[in-house]
């Protein structure tokens, strides 16, 4: 039996995973090794009991005690902090779900590729952070990393049959998000709850705030130079409202390739669960009588500043992408408590990138781990300061 470990197994990402694992037969399909969440123990450990997991481990340490409490007679052990998650991926497994959100999902998805672990990654931050260890790792490990994002299963799919010398270019569909009709100049005011009605899919909360600025997407095309090593100025960003077409490959001899199904990050999680394989999966099927019609525009750069800013991180490379989504992670918990307004989070970001221009190693062409966390560290501070400047500036 395939043994599995899902990380970030309380979110959206994980709980689908879970979703299509128990239609799959649950224990009876799946040894479960580890299950991890951040602060949802009571949830945890009830996915843990029903997938009779090996270890549960909580990102808080101080919830531990509750933990233990809920798997309490389950026989399952309990862990915390983010050490013990890093651990729970060297646990041996064949396929590891990475659905932790932000750059906490990196080490633990650095380590199981270590042990030449299959990396089901939804985690696109670890890519845009450390894309190049993560693929290195994975090559000298005989490694597989799996997308899971829904336009890089897109890719990887109209992909399986075609050499990259073939390729001409990459086009990221984008819904556009929650405010994607509203007048550029009310953007400043919009808040958090209007941000997060996404029109097509239902999602954590950051990224769906991140689909709003369109950070989501400047983390996408970042992704996608990375995983598929495509030249930044053959991937392109169009807004497509419907979210049908997850993403298209363009040949060289003129041929686009898209790949369309409904909204559903099952379609995607299922893909990497059965891959090689392809197995039935409960997502809707396409109507396309019913649809009549599927529309496209040009995203406007005055309204998704996140959309220039992912060009000249990916010109700078080495550890700018690092940089980038941390001061994007900053500058969206400042966006979250009401701090800064939502035009701001690119300009806490654009702040951060300006004032770490002649950072040593900004450029470096290798990267190790603790160079990429140092960066990391050292960005959170300087968008931190470059929101607090923000909010005084508004208050
Ligand atoms: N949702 C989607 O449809 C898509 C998501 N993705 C990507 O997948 C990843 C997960 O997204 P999503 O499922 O929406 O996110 P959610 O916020 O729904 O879930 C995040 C998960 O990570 C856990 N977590 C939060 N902080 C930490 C931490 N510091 N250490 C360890 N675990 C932590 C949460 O635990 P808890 O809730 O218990 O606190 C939860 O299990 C992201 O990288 C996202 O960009 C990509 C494409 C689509
Ligand atoms: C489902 C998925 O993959 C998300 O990353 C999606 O891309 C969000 O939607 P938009 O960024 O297109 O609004
Ligand atoms: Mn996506």
């Amino acid at each position: 039996m395939r043994r599995i470990s899902i990380f970030g197994v309380t979110g959206s990402i994980g709980e689908q995973t879970v979703d299509l694992v128990t239609r799959a037969g649950g224990p009876a399909a799946f040894d479960t090794v580890a299950v991890t969440g951040g602060r949802n123990v009571a949830r945890l450990a009830a996915i843990a009991r029903a997938l009779q997991a090996e270890i549960a481990v909580c990102a808080d340490e101080a919830l531990l005690p509750d933990l233990r409490a809920a798997l309490d007679g389950s026989g399952i052990e309990a862990a915390a902090g983010s050490a013990a998650i890093a651990e729970a991926a060297d646990r041996p497994a064949d396929w590891i779900m990475s659905a932790i959100v932000g750059a906490a999902g990196l080490v633990p998805g650095l380590r199981a590729l270590q042990h030449g672990t299959t990396l089901a990654l939804a985690n696109k931050e670890s890519l845009v952070t450390a894309g190049q260890l993560l693929l290195s790792t994975a090559a000298e490990q005989g490694a597989r990393i799996l997308p899971v994002d829904s336009e890089h299963s897109a890719i990887f799919q109209a992909l399986a049959a075609e050499p990259m010398a073939a390729v001409e270019r990459i086009i990221l569909t984008a819904s556009g998000g929650a405010l994607r009709d509203w007048p550029i100049e009310r953007l400043a005011q919009a808040t958090v709850a209007e941000a997060l009605a996404h029109p097509n899919w239902a999602m954590g909360q950051r990224i769906t705030i991140d689909s709003a600025s369109m950070f989501n997407k400047a983390l996408e095309v970042i992704e996608t130079r990375e995983y598929f090593g495509v030249d930044p100025d053959r991937i392109e960003v169009i807004i497509h409202p419907e979210s049908i077409i997850h993403s298209m490959v363009g040949f060289r001899d003129g041929a686009l390739m898209a790949h369309m199904g409904a909204p559903d990050m099952r379609h995607s999680i299922g893909y990497a669960l059965n891959w090689p394989d392809r197995l039935d999966l409960p997502v809707r099927r396409l109507d396309l009588a019913q649809l009549a019609q599927l529309t496209f525009r040009a995203p406007e750069p005055g309204r998704y500043p996140a959309l220039t800013l992912c060009r000249e991180v990916m010109r700078l490379r080495g550890l700018a992408g690092a940089a980038f989504n941390a001061a994007k992670e900053i500058a969206l918990d400042h966006f979250l408590a009401g701090s800064i307004g939502f035009m701001d989070m690119s300009g806490v970001v654009e702040d951060t990138l300006d004032a770490l221009s002649s950072c040593p190693g900004l450029e470096k062409p290798v990267i190790t781990l603790e160079d990429v966390l140092a960066m990391d560290h050292l960005a959170r501070v300087r968008a931190a300061e470059a929101a607090g400047r923000r909010a005084k500036g508004r208050g």
